[in-house]
């Protein structure tokens, strides 16, 4: 039996387009004289749907995709991820079509509503797991999480099941991979049945899915893996005398360390930008390491003509710096302009002197700065259409090291999820490919450039020190003495850990942002505002 994974990147709620990417890749299947061409966890709706799932018309949409896939007549069996209402409730499902008819519509059973998953708001848990004799091997369907338990798979085996088919929709965090494989291999060493796992691939909002469908031989050993962040279409063969798979190409390389990241990142750009229509991005471009990385990733991702930035000195900027953003300019090869602040700054600051007058200047002043820039940035945007990325790394986003309307006025953080210590490895990793980030930009002590010879050291602890404590506090939810016990100087952990507990207003107020960790602001960490949790640890 010839099995085709067809890894496609689908688009949320675009029904349509779905299902001319499922219909294209059964065509591909045709060609290559596949039996069955299994697809991910909810291709025609696209992963996660959310509250799209609540909406009636989605479900027609649906069931007319599904007609239609039907009346194909296929010779080629399709497993079709979809979402499916019966008596007024609704399942997370996968069909098997062949030759027009539904010869099995399976329901998931275990539903993830953990970290960024939320199944239980919207779908019923089944509890059947039907196997299905397709020209002589009995095959099950288990779909994503149903497959990272035991019981499903052994249930299925005590059914009879030969071949396990299971659409998936898996988001990416950086070292995911090897735990997803060691479970899929798990499942299919114990029970001794192929694991075929097909998984989607694409940016949605926040989310990243990385591809790298596999299939699993009834040993457990991988036999074959897709290809990592991009779309792919593969296919194996099951033998069921000798109960073993073998597949019909090599694997895709497999990427790792900063190579993954920076690829997650581009990809999670490109669809942003692409699915949502805009026709390019543009950045404030600063001289200093994230709006550089920013910048790099954006043009990896677009290209340089839909790429533009935009350097806005004030006083305070050091020439260093408008060299700097020019070089990188210049190395990227895009669209570049220089916009000072100043006249806008002296106007705001002119107007508002009445109400001024016996202040000491603070952050108040800093924070204009940043909103003239920010301004700037949005009126290009509305002006050409571009989408503004803005470039606040983890750490930042952490410690509200960043301006409201400022700095974070934009659409997209392309950093939003990577520490500031990832954001130099990912600079350095750049630049092994092609030199776009000035060296001194990686070796300069990092800086906002908001005051007169200002450092970022001078408000924050080293990036070292405050990524260590942010991992544990964040990641790892570890208490103050956890904290120190880990070394860390106990002011400076109270300290932090006080700016992230009262910053949590900015991070609800930012812009969406990739996720590359398994611990990222926004869905992952749900924190309350308004929260008298601290005072109890004084
Ligand atoms: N719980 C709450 N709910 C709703 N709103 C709340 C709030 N708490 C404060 N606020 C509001 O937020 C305001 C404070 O926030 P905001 O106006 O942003 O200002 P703020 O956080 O005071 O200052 C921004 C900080 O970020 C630094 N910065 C700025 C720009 C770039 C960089 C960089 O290196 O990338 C660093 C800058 O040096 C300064 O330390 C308050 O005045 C208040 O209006
Ligand atoms: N002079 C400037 N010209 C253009 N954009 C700027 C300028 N200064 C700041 N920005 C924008 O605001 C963002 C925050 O910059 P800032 O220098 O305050 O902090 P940062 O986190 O050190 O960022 P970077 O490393 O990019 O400088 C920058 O990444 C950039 O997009």
């Amino acid at each position: 039996m010839r099995i085709a994974l067809a890894q496609n990147n689908y688009i949320v709620g675009d029904v349509q387009y779905n299902l001319n990417l499922i219909k294209n890749s059964v065509q591909k299947a045709e060609e290559a004289g596949a039996d069955i061409v299994v697809f991910s966890e909810l291709a025609l709706s696209g992963y996660p749907p959310e509250d799209l799932l609540l909406r009636p018309d989605l479900f027609g949409l649906i069931e007319g995709a599904l007609s239609d896939l039907q009346q194909l007549n296929s010779n080629v069996a399709m497993v079709i991820g979809h979402p499916r209402q019966e008596g007024g409730k609704t399942y997370n499902s996968a069909s098997l079509i062949h030759k027009g008819a539904l010869l099995l519509c399976y329901d998931k059973q275990l539903l993830p509503n953990y970290s960024v998953f939320d199944e239980k708001r919207y779908f019923t848990p089944a509890n059947d797991c039907p196997v299905v004799n397709f020209k002589g091997v009995n095959v099950s369907i288990l779909i994503c999480e149903d497959l990272w338990f035991t019981e499903p798979a052994q249930v299925a085996k005590l059914a009879g099941a030969e071949l396990i088919l299971s659409p998936n929709a898996s988001p990416y965090y950086y070292g995911k991979a090897p735990v997803r494989g060691e479970e899929m291999s798990r499942r299919a060493r114990e029970n001794s049945i192929p694991v075929i796992y097909v998984n989607q691939v694409g940016g949605q909002d926040e989310l990243i899915f990385d591809g790298c469908s596999s299939a699993y031989d009834s040993s457990g050993d991988c036999v074959f893996t897709a290809a990592e962040m991009s779309e792919d279409f593969a296919c194996v063969d099951f033998d069921k005398a000798t109960n073993h798979l073998s597949a019909l190409q090599p694997s895709s390389k497999q990427w790792d360390d900063e190579e993954e990241i920076w690829q997650a990142l581009v990809l999670g750009v490109k669809d942003y930008v692409g699915k949502n229509g805009f026709p390019g991005a543009l950045l404030g471009l600063s001289g200093g390491i994230d709006s550089a990385v920013t910048l790099a990733v954006a043009v990896d991702a677009l290209g340089k003509e839909k790429v533009n930035a935009v350097m806005m000195p004030f006083k305070y900027t050091s020439s260093m710096s408008i060299e700097d953003a020019k070089e990188e300019a210049e190395a990227l090869g895009i669209d570049f302009d220089i916009i000072s602040i100043e006249p806008i700054y002296d106007a705001f600051i002119q107007q508002m002197s009445g109400q001024l007058e016996g202040t000491e200047l603070d952050t108040t002043e800093q924070n204009i700065q940043a909103r003239c820039r920010g301004t700037i940035l949005m009126g290009l945007s509305n002006k050409f259409g571009r989408l503004v990325l803005t470039t606040g790394n983890k750490s930042e986003v952490a410690v509200g090291y960043c301006t409201l309307y400022g700095d974070m006025a934009g659409g997209f953080d392309v950093l939003k999820d990577v520490s500031k210590t990832m954001v130099y490895k990912l600079a350095k990793y750049r630049n092994t490919i092609s030199q776009v980030i000035p060296e001194r930009v990686i070796t300069r002590p990092p800086s906002a450039e908001l005051a007169p010879d200002q450092k970022d050291e001078d408000n924050l602890p080293p990036y070292d020190i405050l990524d260590g404590i942010l991992e544990a506090y964040v990641e790892h939810d570890s208490s103050i003495s956890d904290i120190v016990a880990l070394g860390y100087d106990e002011d400076v952990v109270r300290r932090v850990i006080r700016l992230v507990d009262i910053n949590e207003h900015k991070r609800r107020q930012a812009p969406p942002g990739i996720r590359i960790s398994a611990r990222a602001f926004g869905r992952d960490r749900r924190y309350p505002i308004t929260s008298g949790f601290g005072r109890q640890f004084k």
